[in-house]
């Protein structure tokens, strides 16, 4: 493993009009390997982990899974790539479980397989006691557990999470590096973007800093 490139940005860029989101950047993750993207604040982590997910076309360059340039309207792909980039939409009418249920049936799992695999994905962040709460009675912090849970209980290839740390207290940092790391060690590629030193630590196999632009 380490050896075949998964994802590349072959110097991409955005900017809107003459407002830089970020400057021209070139990396290559490995399949396997878990990469962290560090930088100071408005450095343009966040934009480049949209474009490596296919959610930001880049004004220059272009980024590239398994040699293919990104393309999150081609399904296969977005199959293979699982991103959080912020909170997703919650639906206000569906509980905690119900969320994860309705993505893992969506990306192919049967109904029992789907059940299971939304309380295995709660149970390994410690919210399975959150099972029928609604989005809206939960904490930030457990809001920011559902959320990662929505990337988790699907398939992929490719994690990428921006800033997985927000709103968590220590303990709940170091169990989502953990479940994070189970994941690397099944073969997944993972990117972040962190300011979490004890995160990136606990994560990635090696990291760049984004220079600001
Ligand atoms: N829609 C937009 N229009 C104009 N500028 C934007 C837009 N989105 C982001 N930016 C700017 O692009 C730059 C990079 O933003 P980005 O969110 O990628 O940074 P970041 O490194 O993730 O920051 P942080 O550490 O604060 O999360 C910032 O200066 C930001 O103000």
């Amino acid at each position: 493993m380490g050896l075949v490139s998964c994802l590349e940005a072959r110097d991409v860029s955005a900017s809107i009009d003459s407002e830089v989101l970020l400057a021209p950047v070139s990396l290559i993750v490995s399949c396997g390997e878990a990469l962290a993207v560090q930088g100071r604040n408005g450095s343009g982590k966040t934009t480049l982990l949209r474009i490596l997910s296919g959610q930001l076309r880049p004004t220059g360059g272009r980024a590239f899974i398994d040699g293919e340039p990104v393309d999150e309207r081609h399904r296969a792909m977005r199959r293979t790539i699982s991103a959080r980039i912020g909170l997703p939409a919650f639906a206000r009418e569906l509980t905690a479980h119900e969320h994860l249920r309705f993505i893992a049936t969506t990306w192919g799992r049967p109904g029992s397989a789907a059940t299971d695999a939304a309380d295995t994905t709660m149970a390994a962040l410690g919210i399975s006691d959150l099972q029928n709460r609604f989005v809206n009675e939960l904490s930030s912090g457990q809001t920011q557990l559902l959320s990662l849970a929505t990337a988790l209980v699907r398939p992929f290839d490719v994690l990428i999470l921006d800033e997985p740390e927000q709103r968590l207290d220590a303990t709940r940092r170091a169990l989502v590096a953990s479940v994070v790391r189970t994941e690397i060690d099944r073969g997944a590629t993972v990117v972040i973007a962190s300011h979490s030193t004890d995160m990136i630590e606990a994560i990635a196999d090696r990291s760049v800093s984004l220079a600001e632009s």
